[in-house]
């Protein structure tokens, strides 16, 4: 699991680490790790073009102190000091020391220096950063993207905001991050994710410091252990029964796919409630499929799914499927008949343009704030919220994130939204609770879309609901080795 604290939480863990350590220790432990990925992606130091943009504070004192190794291992290192007033002392006496060329922003050098740069260390802002870059930095910032080699962000690209994932104006994009102690929300939530590029993390000592993080990233080992594992003695009522409440005339492929969902997530069983075409289509590929014309009539499920394809004129049975007092997924065109608040678990699966008509915003405000709006929708109607995007978040109303790292273009295609709503209602059916339902089955369904992908072509929502019993499989597979 990749962790993720606020600055709060950093700075708070630094000065109670930094109280058993002597002067200085804490920086040199963070670049010794900055200076070794930078060695390691120049293959060597020894003759390369660098140049270090360094900010009035300790990411530029960072920076300076990398540039005094790395001049010190035999590179060429100028360094462009933002703020000359307030360059970080001892960084900038190590580095004046080791040989390395001092400019200011303004100063023709620097733009000549950036020119040739073979890398670019970004010390501009670290956690300390607060609103887009200055146009001075926001300058250097664009050459240094539009002429040197490799941009490397020290701790976070600078200009992006920390803890929110925003990016309020001018920022670096950087090829690679290295970060310090632990994940920030800018490493992990777009926009700013975006601009962070390959994100190396370095061990500095801090995490017994951390409090437990409200903000995390599943990996493998951490989703192999929320699914549900059907036991020997599993019947179909344990593995949960799913109410699907999806598809129309106009949408059948709906139904199928959010039925296929369901059943190729685990489901024991699954009740589809619909008109008889529909439920017709839906038994002739899923033949194992109990149907009936509507919630009232379909009969006991331990979960609905609840909204894909299923066009209007739906309302009383969306309210009686979310008035059941039973786990519910809304999906697409369920969204648009919400209860005031939700009283049960709940998991809503808007993608930003949903989420800009249920929260009456621009969707150009949601993508800008995504983080933001998916926790204002999840205290607005007590529910977690499932934000799709290329980084999905599952956001819970007790304030729990989750960042969906397997996500990739290849689910940009009609109908895979139908699976992940079949997916992960599956998974509320067994029991898991809404902030695990979504973020396991964002995680699996995105590794079913890079199978789907890997295999050729350009995957429909078929390809990827096909690939979902591999991808499982591998997944508990790998728990059964390291268990
Ligand atoms: N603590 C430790 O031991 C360790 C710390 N580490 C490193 O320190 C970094 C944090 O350093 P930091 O706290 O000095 O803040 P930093 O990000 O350099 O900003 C400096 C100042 O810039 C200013 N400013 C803000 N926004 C601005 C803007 N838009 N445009 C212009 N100026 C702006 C603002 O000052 P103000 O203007 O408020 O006076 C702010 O205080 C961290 O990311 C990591 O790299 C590691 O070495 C591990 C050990
Ligand atoms: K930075």
């Amino acid at each position: 699991m990749r962790t993720v604290h606020t600055v709060e939480e950093i700075r708070a863990a630094e000065d109670a680490l930094m109280a058993t350590l002597p002067p200085g220790a804490l920086m040199q432990r963070a670049v010794a790790g900055l200076v070794s990925t930078c060695a390691r992606i120049l293959g060597g130091p020894y003759g390369a073009r660098v140049v270090v943009l360094a900010g009035g504070g300790n990411n530029g004192g960072d920076a300076l102190w990398a540039g005094a190794r790395l001049a010190g291992r035999g590179a060429s290192v100028d360094a462009v000091l933002l703020r000359p007033d307030r360059a970080h002392p001892e960084g900038l006496a190590a580095f004046r020391d080791a040989g390395g060329r001092v400019t200011a922003g303004d100063d023709v050098r620097a733009g000549a220096a950036l020119a040739r740069a073979d890398l670019v260390l970004d010390g501009i802002l670290g956690i300390g950063g607060r609103g887009g870059l200055s146009d001075d930095a926001a300058e250097l910032a664009a050459r240094a993207r539009a002429d040197a080699g490799l941009i490397i962000a020290v701790d976070l690209p600078s200009g992006v905001d920390p803890d929110t994932g925003e990016a309020p104006g001018a920022h670096v994009v950087a090829d690679v991050t290295v970060t310090f102690g632990t994940g920030k929300t800018a490493l992990v939530v777009d926009p700013a994710a975006a601009a962070a590029g390959a994100v190396h993390a370095v061990d500095i000592g801090l995490a017994p410091y951390l409090p437990g993080p409200r903000t995390t990233v599943l990996e493998d080992a951490d989703v192999a252990a929320l699914l549900p594992e059907p036991g020997r003695e599993s019947d179909k009522y344990s593995r949960g029964v799913v109410g699907v409440l999806a598809g129309s005339g106009q949408y059948p492929g709906a139904a199928l796919l959010a039925v296929g969902g369901a059943l190729r997530g685990g489901a024991g069983m699954v009740r589809y409630a619909g008109p008889d075409a529909v439920a017709a289509t839906v038994r002739s590929r899923w033949p194992e499929t109990i149907a009936g014309p509507s919630v009232a009539e379909v009969g006991r499920v331990q979960a609905w799914t609840v909204g894909s394809g299923l066009g209007d004129g739906r309302g009383a049975d969306v309210a009686a499927a979310v008035g059941a007092g039973l786990p519910v997924l809304v999906d697409a065109d369920g969204l648009r008949s919400l209860p005031d608040r939700f009283a049960g678990p709940a998991l809503l699966t808007p993608h930003a343009g949903e989420l800009a008509r249920l929260l009456g915003v621009e969707r150009a405000e949601i993508e800008a704030r995504r983080l933001h709006h998916a926790r204002a929708a999840a205290g607005r109607w007590n529910a977690t919220v499932l934000l799709k995007g290329t980084t999905t978040l599952v956001v819970a109303p007790d304030g729990r994130v989750r960042v969906n790292s397997t996500g990739t273009s290849a689910l940009a295609a009609a109908g895979t939204g139908d699976v992940l709503a079949g997916l992960a209602g599956s998974l509320l059916a067994a029991g898991l609770e809404p902030l695990d339902a979504g973020s396991v089955a964002a995680y699996v369904h995105g590794l079913a879309g890079q199978r789907a992908a890997a295999a050729g072509g350009y995957p429909s929502a078929g390809d990827v609901l096909q690939q979902l019993p591999a991808v499982l499989g591998s997944l508990r597979q790998a728990d059964t080795a390291q268990g």
